[in-house]
């Protein structure tokens, strides 16, 4: 998937603007607080629904304004979409080909985005719960039928734990449990090949960005004790942990509690690697990401590197700069330093200034 014409109004300090951006690499230049993240934070609105800095659109729509609007044309290789999302402190309007669509997924499709920001290495210092949306990005974009398994899971979730809560729907809860467990069968089998075809990618930027270290992830089941994951064994389980669960108000073990370890020279990665290598390991995990939906070199996704050069020394930028040219996907990359890369024919350099974005003419 391509960009090829962003437009961006209330974002910010961004009154209104408009980017031509190359296939290749698109340098967004500026001081601090001119306005290069903004334009990050936009393209990731379009394809997520909410920027990576915050949950809160009224952060991000532009002081005194109503709503913000981000609209861009696109293409796949073989066909071009118009995709759209206007969004106000209440309400999300968006718009793919002229039609108004109900979701967000919808719209998400249209637009692998991997964002690598100075935040990533939360990846592995944060909460299980980025780890699993890490892995299920994966899967949502690999198996079409991904995202409503996953919805279904979350149904399934949700009454289970009313039958928990509530004392009248105790009686339902065996029948909730079968289905809980009946379809977290599903969401593990999905994680599971998401992760076959993501560790091999991971290997090769673990090479190129680590000097030979290896990076593995491994997913932990959601349960406190290793168990093998059949229908009675789950059944039996749940059981014996009802009480507990009752106590708890909640379901406490499932794919929802499921984590990825992540393993540096096969040891745990938060406990044994430095904080620059949890930082290089972080942005292999997010390339493999972006590289593992496409594995018949089809479906590109898009890389967006917020701060290119925070906290990387020298070497280690080289080495980052060097993989992102070898990759053959678009990419958008914000910096102060200008000179940060040199810049090939297709490549566009945009200069930021007080949210008024110009192309660099001498860039193209
Ligand atoms: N809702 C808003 N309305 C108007 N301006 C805003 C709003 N929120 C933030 N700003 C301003 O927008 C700018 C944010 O810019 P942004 O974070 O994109 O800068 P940047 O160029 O990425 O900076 P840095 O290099 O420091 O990361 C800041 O000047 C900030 O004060």
């Amino acid at each position: 998937m391509l960009l090829e014409q962003l437009s961006i109004s209330h974002c910010r300090v961004i009154e209104k603007a408009e980017l031509k951006l190359s296939p290749r690499v698109n340098l967004i230049c500026g001081d601090n607080g001119s306005g290069k993240s903004s334009i990050l934070e936009a393209v990731a609105i379009l394809s997520r629904g909410r920027s990576f800095r915050t949950s809160r659109i009224t952060d991000v729509i532009r002081q005194n304004e109503e709503a913000i609007l981000i609209r861009a044309d696109s293409h796949d290789g073989e066909n071009h979409f118009r995709i759209g999302i206007e969004k106000s402190k209440t309400t999300t309007r968006i718009r793919v080909n002229q039609q108004d669509i109900n979701t967000q997924a919808a719209l998400s499709r249209y637009l692998p985005i991997t964002i690598i920001d100075p935040n990533s290495i939360e990846l592995l210092t944060g909460s299980p719960s980025i780890r699993r949306s890490y892995v299920d990005w994966i899967a949502f974009y690999l198996f079409p039928e991904f995202h409503s398994i996953w919805q279904n899971y979350q149904r399934i979730l949700k009454q289970r734990n009313l039958c928990l809560r509530v004392p009248k729907f105790i009686s339902a809860l065996p029948v909730w449990t079968d289905e809980l467990i009946k379809a977290q069968l599903q969401i593990i089998s999905y994680r599971e090949r998401s992760l076959e075809l993501l560790n091999p990618q991971l290997a090769i930027f673990a090479d190129q960005l680590l000097e030979g270290h290896s990076i593995k992830l491994k997913l932990t089941s959601g349960f406190a004790q290793a168990m093998d994951l059949s229908v009675e064994s789950q059944r039996a389980f749940y059981l014996e942990r009802q009480e507990t669960d009752i106590k708890s108000a909640r379901t406490l073990s499932g794919a929802h509690r499921a984590d990825l370890q992540v393993l540096f020279n096969d040891q745990i990665a938060q406990h044994s690697a430095s904080r620059g290598q949890l930082k290089l390991i972080a942005i292999a995990m997010l390339l493999a990401q972006s590289r593992s939906i496409d594995p018949d070199d089809k479906r590109k996704g898009i890389i967006a590197i917020d701060d290119l050069a925070a906290e990387l020394d020298g070497d280690n930028k080289v080495r980052l700069l060097s993989t992102l040219r070898g990759l053959n996907q678009q990419l958008l990359l914000t910096t102060t330093q200008s000179e940060l890369i040199p810049l090939h024919d297709e490549d566009c350099m945009f200069h930021v200034k007080h949210g008024k974005v110009v192309l660099n003419d001498s860039s193209v």
